[in-house]
């Protein structure tokens, strides 16, 4: 596990200063929520951060989550690991993906709840079960850092939970947008609050309620 740091950083959409300048620093073992309003800068700064970040071995959970809808599951999960075989070993899982893969595959997908849909493309699933393979995807990819904007937002109360403990057992340092303040206070460490691309809020979670956070909102 690494540290991580942004210093005075900035991000503008032409000349327009959207977020920043700002600073922050994710140390081993913390696990942060971005919380904020809609439009506040929260993917915005989770993209910044991989920017910054990416040659650091870091995993991404987009919010529109990079699926590719003509290839299965299995394969969207594989690609998490990609960049660590030979080009000739990825062109033939392709067509017959190798045994050990499929079954630490499947394993990952059962965690999550979707082991059955293993051969299915991506394109034929829910919202829900699309975001259980990005997130399948991420924890398979097992990097240092996972940024995730967004992760269970299309799942309902318990298989968010149960998603989230996987993400955040797979990840102990993290950086995760959440709109769900119960969720980021049961599973995250650290809370950043934003306000107009601004923190506003940086405190322990073990500090904080719900209530209290309806403030930025
Ligand atoms: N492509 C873009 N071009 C111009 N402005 C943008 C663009 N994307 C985002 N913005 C602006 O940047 C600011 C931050 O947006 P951002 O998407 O980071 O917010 P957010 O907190 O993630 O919102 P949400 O919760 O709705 O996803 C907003 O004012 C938004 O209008």
């Amino acid at each position: 596990m690494s540290d991580f740091a942004l210093k005075d950083a900035e991000a503008h959409y032409g000349a327009t200063r959207v977020l920043g300048p700002l600073s922050i620093r994710i140390a081993a073992g913390e696990r942060v929520a971005l919380i904020g309003k809609s439009g506040a800068g929260k993917s915005t700064l989770l993209s910044l951060m991989f920017d910054r970040w990416q040659a650091q071995n870091v995993a991404l959970m987009p919010q529109a989550l990079g699926l590719v809808d003509t290839l299965s599951v299995f394969h969207n999960v594989y690609m998490g690991r990609l960049d660590r075989h030979r080009w000739w070993r990825n062109l033939a899982s392709l067509a017959k993906p190798w045994r050990r893969d499929i079954d630490e595959i499947k394993a990952l997908l059962d965690e999550v709840g979707i082991g059955e849909k293993r051969w299915t493309p991506c394109g034929e699933l829910s919202g829900g079960q699309r975001q259980r393979v990005a997130a399948a995807r991420v924890l398979y990819q097992q990097s240092d850092l996972l940024l995730a904007d967004e992760p269970v937002s299309a799942l309902d109360g318990p298989q968010a939970s149960h998603v989230m403990a996987k993400l955040t057992e797979g990840y102990p340092q993290a950086v995760l947008a959440m709109h769900d303040l119960e969720l980021a206070l049961a599973f995250c460490t650290r809370i950043v609050g934003l306000k107009d691309g601004a923190i506003v809020l940086d405190a322990p979670s073990e500090t904080l309620s719900s209530a209290a956070l309806q403030d930025l909102y």
